[in-house]
């Protein structure tokens, strides 16, 4: 069987992408190949999804036919560059489409790497893992029209896709890519509100839980602006506007705000 796919870095990430892709039988088991170094990584994807493994990440460039997609982290890019830099890449007979999710690092540091091969940059989420996600992608100089079609496939199985230009790229990974871990906190945060008030843990748990999810329904459902939804949960001398009064006086807006802008600014850094 052709190994058409190739993953660099068998961890949250990678895994998220790669059980969606052979659920949704976008690639075969038999087609993938993974890079990983720990060797309890190793162990679990080949049990789990019966794919591949490797711990030499030339052996996934040369091998896979589509996609080279990485997914370590960010520090660890300079390594797998140097690891693949000893490969002839024009001696391979089918040069694969790159794509990276790594916060921060260019297309020119990417196309720097890997001279004259099709690379797309592409910042998902975690909530992919469910086929929830939201993932922004960029395309290199190299690319063409099948590698604008595959990102859509790749991405597409794990949620929604959209384009941006390469300089958003920090603010995408800022906003939805680091976002999950921001709602995950409002949604304890929730939780430990309610108890404090005397609800019993588990009650709370799925109401801050069902809150939020309920309430991004919503919106997305009736295309209803935020701050229309705000003003009809909101009654006059309510319960409502007592929360709202308090999380303007904590400087809740403004922390969400600023914490977005910190994870842009260090999705800068990590690619200087
Ligand atoms: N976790 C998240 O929510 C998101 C992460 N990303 C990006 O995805 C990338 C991966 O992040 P995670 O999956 O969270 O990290 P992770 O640490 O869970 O996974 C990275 C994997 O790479 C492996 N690895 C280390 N050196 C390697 C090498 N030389 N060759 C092959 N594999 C190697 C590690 O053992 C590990 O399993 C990062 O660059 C991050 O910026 C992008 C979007 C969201
Ligand atoms: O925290 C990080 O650096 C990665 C990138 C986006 C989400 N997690």
């Amino acid at each position: 069987m052709t190994i058409k796919f190739g993953l660099i870095g068998g961890g949250v990430m990678g895994e998220s992408l790669l059980s969606r892709l052979i659920a949704l039988g976008i690639y075969k088991s038999s087609e993938v190949i993974v890079s990983e170094p720990l060797p309890s990584r190793q162990e679990f994807l080949k049990q789990r999804y019966n794919v591949a493994v490797a711990t030499d990440s030339s052996q996934v460039f040369t091998e896979a036919k589509e996609v080279v997609f990485l997914a370590v982290k960010p520090q660890v890019f300079s390594t797998i560059a140097q690891e693949l830099a000893d490969i002839d890449i024009l001696k391979i007979e089918h040069p694969p489409l790159i794509i990276s999710i790594l916060a921060g690092v260019t297309l020119s540091q990417l196309e720097a790497a890997f001279v004259q091969l099709p690379v797309i940059r592409a910042m998902p989420n975690t909530p992919a893992t469910v086929g929830a996600g939201v993932t922004a992608v960029c395309l290199g100089a190299y690319t063409n029209q099948k590698h604008h079609q595959i990102a859509h496939q790749v991405f597409g199985s794990v949620g929604e896709v959209v384009e941006v230009s390469e300089v958003l790229m920090d603010a995408v990974t800022g906003l939805s890519g680091s976002g999950p871990a921001y709602v995950a906190l409002l949604i304890e945060a929730l939780a430990d509100g309610g108890v404090a008030a005397g609800l019993p843990r588990i009650i709370a748990n799925q109401l801050a839980l069902q809150t939020v999810l309920g309430t991004a329904k919503l919106l997305q459902e009736t295309k209803m602006h935020p701050a229309e939804l705000k003003d009809r949960v909101t009654s006059p001398g309510g319960t409502t506007i007592a929360g709202i009064a308090q999380l303007e006086k904590a400087g809740f807006r403004s922390a969400l705000i600023e914490a977005v802008k910190a994870a842009t600014e260090r999705s800068q850094e990590l690619g200087k």
